[in-house]
């Protein structure tokens, strides 16, 4: 058995606040979000454009552009997705269910970067 795992790096401008904090993140701030979509698979494309690889990069932009522009990229990210205490883990997950609902093939785990020193991974279990 052999498997790749490839990942696209997305950014974002976005506010956010921790209601349930106790420290200086329950005040309403902004951070440079950085993150990472992992894709996963055992075989790579033996013929086409994408010869050679698991898929394109490309392809896994396609998938994460429109949550940045409908969601994510300078807006407030408790109101824009629903997550009424939006932590780095609720976040990732969120992203990963969207990614999910929108059928990106392979999707392995997606990160999230709050900071430059914060961060989380998340991805579902077979
Ligand atoms: N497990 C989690 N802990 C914290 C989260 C989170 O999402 N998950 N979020 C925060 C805050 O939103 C904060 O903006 C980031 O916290 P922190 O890394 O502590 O930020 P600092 O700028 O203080 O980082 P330093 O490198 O320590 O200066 C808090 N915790
Ligand atoms: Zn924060």
């Amino acid at each position: 058995m052999q498997e790749w795992i490839i990942y696209k790096e997305f950014r974002f401008e976005a506010a956010h606040k921790l209601p349930h904090h106790e420290g200086k993140c329950r005040r309403l701030h902004g951070h440079s979000w950085v993150g990472r979509i992992y894709v996963k698979g055992n075989e790579l494309m033996t013929e086409g454009s994408q010869q050679g690889m698991i898929i394109d990069y490309g392809e896994i932009k396609k998938y994460i552009e429109p949550l940045l522009d409908q969601f994510l990229d300078h807006y407030y990210l408790n109101e824009t997705t629903g997550l009424e205490n939006p932590t780095s883990e609720l976040l990732a997950k969120w992203i990963y269910e969207q990614l999910e609902s929108a059928k990106l093939p392979g999707l392995y785990a997606v990160e999230i970067h709050e900071t430059c020193t914060s961060g989380c991974m998340y991805r579902k279990l077979d």
